[in-house]
């Protein structure tokens, strides 16, 4: 059985617990929480049969097979680091977060020192395999576009892009490189940091964001160039009740990628 222990327990760390209650080969033993937070996570996990123990930081004298990072960018810097440096293997879902200058860098440092890895998750985006694939033959461009409900641009700069309560047509709200949308729309650019980090980097990796008041999904189309050829890509993703900037894609992604590590077959 593998032991993990989970970074952040939101719309996407509730929905990856219930999905794993029935995997006798996984068990989650421990939730961290930001703090402050405790109780609330403690409510939120009330229902489940063998509650994981919620703590705001991993014991120095614990040690998991897998820990995975379902929270957000500044969990990357208090938890994923350190966690790696004591050679704690780490799966990470806020990919945007690699986009901060250095980052990269850095986890890969603390994961050589570890002499453990680190995994970046596909998330709500299909395809990586194709276009890091791809990559090794030589890449020419890959242009992304996200279209999403205008709800789930609420308290970003979406708002002073147009008005996005009354929009009657989708409204392409940011145009440019990958580098300028993940540091203008941290929260919805984890699959646009994916697809550069897979793909052609941050600055040659042009994005399009759009706000489409008619539409109830997160859709991700991506276009590549190429040695290898042409590849298309377009999923319209069903976003999370409990979050509408993320996509349910996301939650089945970090199990296929536990169950993938437990598993006696990877797929
Ligand atoms: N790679 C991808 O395709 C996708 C990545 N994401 C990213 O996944 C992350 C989580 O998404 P959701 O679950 O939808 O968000 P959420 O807001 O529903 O839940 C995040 C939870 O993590 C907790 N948290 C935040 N910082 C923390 C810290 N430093 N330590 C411990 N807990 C902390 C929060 O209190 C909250 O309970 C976000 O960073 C989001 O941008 C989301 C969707 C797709
Ligand atoms: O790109 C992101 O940050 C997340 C996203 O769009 C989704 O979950 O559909």
């Amino acid at each position: 059985m593998l032991h993990i222990t989970m970074i952040g327990c939101g719309a996407i760390g509730v929905g990856v617990l219930e999905l794993l209650e029935n995997d006798p080969q996984l068990c989650v033993d421990y939730v961290i929480a930001s703090e402050g937070s405790e109780a609330l996570v403690r409510q939120r996990l009330a229902s489940f049969k063998q509650p994981p123990q919620v703590l705001t930081a991993l014991p120095a004298d614990t040690r998991p097979d897998l820990l995975v990072e379902c929270a957000g960018h500044r969990a990357i810097e208090e938890h994923v680091l350190p966690a790696l440096e004591r050679g704690i293997a780490c799966l990470i879902v806020s990919v945007g977060a690699l986009s901060e200058v250095g980052l990269v860098e850095r986890l890969e440092a603390a994961a050589e020192r570890g002499k453990t890895r680190i995994e970046l998750l596909p998330g709500a985006i299909g395809g990586i395999d194709a276009l890091s694939a791809a990559k090794v033959g030589g890449l020419d461009s890959v242009n992304y576009t996200g279209r999403k409900p205008a709800r789930a641009w609420k308290n970003t700069p979406g708002e002073q892009a147009c008005d996005l309560d009354s929009i009657r047509e989708a409204t392409v709200i940011f145009q440019g490189s990958a580098r300028e949308a993940a540091r203008l729309y941290p929260k919805n650019a984890n699959v646009a940091a994916t697809l550069s980090l897979a793909g052609l980097g941050l600055d040659r990796t042009h994005v399009t964001l759009i706000a489409d008041p008619h539409s109830d999904e997160n859709v991700h189309h991506f276009e590549a160039r190429g040695a290898f050829g042409r590849f298309e890509l377009s999923l319209r993703g069903k976003p999370l009740l409990a979050n509408p900037k993320t996509s349910a894609l996301t939650v089945y992604s970090v199990v296929r990628a536990l169950g993938n590590h437990a598993h006696a077959i990877s797929i």
